[in-house]
């Protein structure tokens, strides 16, 4: 399938840059390279080449690549114009493609969705080239590359000819049990099978809460009474003064949050309002976003500057796991006693501050350096692989229906996994059957 509009986009990022890389796809890639450049380089052949507007002025010199599909990134015609990455010559150069009638700018992620369309990937690989592309940590960076060169798409597509050759298997046995050729309930192999892919979703399911963790970052909240502390720790671990910090009690009211990189995971830190009574409705609106925000946080952090006297107080506040943080100790007599605080800092002298980097890391996710991370990361992915899963239990019960309906969950769970990787297919079903058994005699 080719579509009928040549799209163009400035594929390289934010200018002025060295080089800038636009990239074309469509139908008229290699007649705008012709006019623009005076002819077509070799496909896939680096040329550097004169780029003229329609009135044959030079707009720059660059290095240009011609993709004939359906062997390209898209599987369409595709072009690529290496130039300089100055301001006013990737204007000149876009305002240069506009002009020919049938190209137009492309849509965001339009080249990878123009690849998915002619099958160059799937949607699992097109969602994780996405993943790749906004990557920060080093723990995102594998993630995303194990989904976008295909790891994830593997495994789903195991489980679904599983399940397609347990249709076919059922299908086998319900139209042809009486014939010769097809062994006798054959079927009943198949729900040890079944069984068994189900416990393997399940035990991939549940690695959905680390997948979440690796691709969008642990979320940890500060909380604790105002004037805690909590800011000054913010701006210390980010290293610049993303908060206001003054010793006047309230001062946060909105939620800050700065991304930071522990040992290659990222991590969220959320500063957040000061957990007081008040009457102050600004502020209470900012209370009310920290209970929010605490009920959603993987760690809260919960400082005081009296933690003895503040945690009782503070009491039942978090059903999520807590980190008790005793601060400013430059400050504290040291015969003081730590009120039972897991850590105990101080942003003026950096004491603790080590210890408090540790004891948060002990929450990242324990996984194997060097590893292929193949883990569930998005909510799309984790609900049609629950369905899925559903479905499979449905088809294994023991009082299920007959042969016919059980086939029919199976149907369904393949389907959810099909969705997954944006190909639903009921073709290859009638492939198996002719494969496992000569019944086209
Ligand atoms: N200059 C440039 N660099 C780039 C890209 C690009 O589009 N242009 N990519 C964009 O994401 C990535 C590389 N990904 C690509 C994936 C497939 C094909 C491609 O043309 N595949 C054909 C032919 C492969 C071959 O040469 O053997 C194919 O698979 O049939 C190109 C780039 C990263 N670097
Ligand atoms: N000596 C000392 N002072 C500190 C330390 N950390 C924070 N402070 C001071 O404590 C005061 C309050 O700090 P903030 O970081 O604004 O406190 P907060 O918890 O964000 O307060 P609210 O936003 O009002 O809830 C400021 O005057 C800080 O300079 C520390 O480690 N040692
Ligand atoms: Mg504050």
């Amino acid at each position: 399938m080719t579509s009928k509009d040549t799209i163009f986009a400035l594929s390289s990022g934010a200018l002025p840059s060295g080089v800038a890389v636009i990239r074309l796809s469509g139908p008229q890639s290699q007649e705008t390279i012709a006019q623009l450049c005076g002819r077509v380089p070799l496909a896939r052949h680096a040329s550097l080449l004169p780029i003229r507007d329609r009135n044959g002025v030079m707009l720059d010199q660059g290095i240009v690549l011609y993709f004939p599909g359906p062997t390209s990134f898209t599987g369409e015609d595709c072009a690529e114009l290496q130039i300089h990455g100055g301001r006013a010559t990737v204007k000149a150069v876009l305002a240069a493609l506009s002009d020919f009638e049938g190209l137009r700018s492309a849509e965001a992620g339009e080249f990878s969705r123009r690849a998915f369309l002619n099958g160059r990937m799937d949607l699992v690989e097109a969602e994780g080239l996405a993943d790749l592309i906004v990557a920060e940590t080093e723990m995102q960076r594998r993630l995303a590359a194990e989904q976008a060169s295909g790891g994830l798409s593997v495994l789903y597509d195991s489980w679904s000819k599983r399940l397609t050759h347990a249709r076919a298997m059922i299908e086998a046995e319900l139209d042809f049990a009486d014939e010769d050729d097809v062994p006798g309930s054959v079927a009943a192999a198949i729900w040890h099978d079944m069984s068994a892919l189900e416990q393997e979703i399940i035990n991939h399911l549940a690695e959905a809460r680390t997948g979440e963790i690796v691709r969008d970052g642990l979320n940890v909240v500060i909380a604790g009474p105002p004037n805690a502390g909590k800011s000054s720790l913010l701006n210390h671990l980010a290293k610049r003064d993303v908060a206001i910090v003054t010793d006047v009690p309230g001062t946060t009211r909105d939620i800050l949050s700065v991304d930071l990189d522990l040992s290659g995971f990222a991590v969220r830190l959320h500063d957040t309002a000061g957990l007081r009574e008040t009457d102050d409705v600004v502020e209470r609106e900012g209370i009310r976003r920290t209970h929010l925000s605490m009920a959603q946080a993987h760690l809260v952090l919960l400082l005081s500057e009296e933690p003895g006297a503040d945690w009782p107080l503070l009491g039942d506040l978090s059903s999520r796991p807590v980190l008790r943080v005793g601060t400013k100790t430059d400050k504290a007599d040291p015969s003081w006693p730590d009120g039972g605080a897991d850590v105990m800092i101080s942003v003026k002298s950096g004491e603790g501050i080590e210890d408090l980097i540790s004891a948060i890391a002990r929450y990242l996710p324990d996984l194997e350096s060097g590893s292929a991370l193949a883990l569930p990361t998005r909510q799309r992915h984790i609900a049609s692989l629950t369905t899925a899963r559903e479905q499979i239990r449905r088809a294994l019960e023991p009082d299920a229906e007959g042969l016919d309906i059980r086939a029919e969950y199976l149907r369904l769970a393949g389907q959810a996994l099909g969705r997954v990787t944006g190909r639903v297919d009921v073709e290859n079903l009638l492939d198996v059957i002719f494969s496992e058994f000569c019944i086209g005699k």
